[in-house]
């Protein structure tokens, strides 16, 4: 996160936080720069849609503060906030289940200042969404795609995406990830998004932020998170002897004389054996994925660190 104290931030968390009917969600400190997509990731019930939530201010923090492109806002968002900001519900609200696709275009155009007809129409017809339809009488994956294509049409600056790709089929998922990269090009949009799907982050996300128990874990930037710790198995060494190693996280046997590790540094590894332990040797390696990096973070382990 080089450099990120000089950014501006789209939105900022001073210790917010919910009171939940089991668990609060927060405290939260959390700085989101302009002009990135974060990915909020982490097990159900973790907390990332009351993020959302607190986010577009329809839930207040019972504590702390957030603050939005450098303002803050203790109740209701100001209009001039509200209006740069796009929404899509992890479930559609009730209030435009009547409508047509049309006609609740045309509310919410009514809204937004910056809505692009244009764009919309064009959305539209690359989702296949049919026009004059009633948003409740849509199909899953249809009404999502309106959604979509109807918070892209109001050209906002901030994005809030709660599980965008639920209900949609692959052809769709890609036409949305090829529209919001396209968002991204040139305009200055911040996305913030909850998903479960690492194919999305991979593909979209600049900085990963980890939910757990209503707590931030970490946030990391991307590359760095995916690099941060390779598997190696290895021969010729005994468990205990390795665990002492810095920048081993875990090790077990994996077979006759074999032993499987999770490190942080795997060139930094390899010169070790090198030097301390001519015996030793690398058999293969290979790179931790998405859920097994984040099992590493939840259990303590400090993505970019030797730990
Ligand atoms: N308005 C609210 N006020 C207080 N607590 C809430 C509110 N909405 C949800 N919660 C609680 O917050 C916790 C986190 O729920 P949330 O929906 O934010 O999780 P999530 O990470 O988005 O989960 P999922 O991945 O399943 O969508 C749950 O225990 C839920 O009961």
């Amino acid at each position: 996160m080089n450099g990120i104290m000089e950014q501006k931030m789209a939105i900022e968390f001073n210790g917010a936080l919910k009171r939940g009917t089991r668990k609060p969600i927060g405290p939260i400190n959390l700085q989101i720069p302009q002009g990135y997509v974060v990915a909020l990731v982490g097990p159900n019930g973790s907390g990332k849609s009351t993020m959302l939530n607190l986010m577009l201010q329809t839930i207040h923090p019972d504590a702390g503060e957030i603050s939005w492109f450098g303002e803050k806002a203790k109740e209701a968002l100001p209009l001039s906030i509200r209006q740069q900001i796009g929404y899509v519900p992890e479930n559609p609200t009730r209030e435009e289940h009547f409508m047509t696709a049309e006609s609740a275009a045309k509310f919410r155009a009514h809204w937004y200042p910056t809505w692009d007809w244009e764009r919309f129409e064009a959305l539209m017809t690359r989702f296949e969404v049919p026009r004059g339809e009633r948003l409740n009488r849509m199909s899953k994956g249809e009404r999502r795609k309106f959604e979509i294509a109807a918070v892209l049409a109001a050209k906002p600056k901030l994005l809030l995406l709660d599980e965008p790709s639920s209900g949609l089929d692959p052809f769709a998922w890609k036409d949305m990830i090829d529209e919001l990269r396209a968002c991204l090009d040139g305009e200055d949009v911040t996305i913030v998004l909850s998903t479960h799907i690492v194919e999305e982050v991979k593909r979209l996300a600049d900085y990963i932020v980890l939910v757990h128990h209503g707590q931030i874990v970490g946030m990391a930037e991307k590359d760095a998170l995916f690099g941060s710790w390779k598997e190696v198995w290895i021969r010729g060494a005994q468990s205990d002897e390795l665990k002492s190693i810095p920048g081993v996280l875990t090790c077990r046997e994996d077979g006759p004389s074999i032993t499987k590790l999770v490190v942080s540094d795997s060139l930094e590894f390899e010169e070790w054996c090198e030097r301390e332990r001519a015996n030793v040797h690398i058999i293969k390696s290979r790179s931790l994925e998405l859920e097994e990096i984040l099992q590493l973070w939840i259990q303590g382990h400090q993505p970019g660190q030797s730990n």
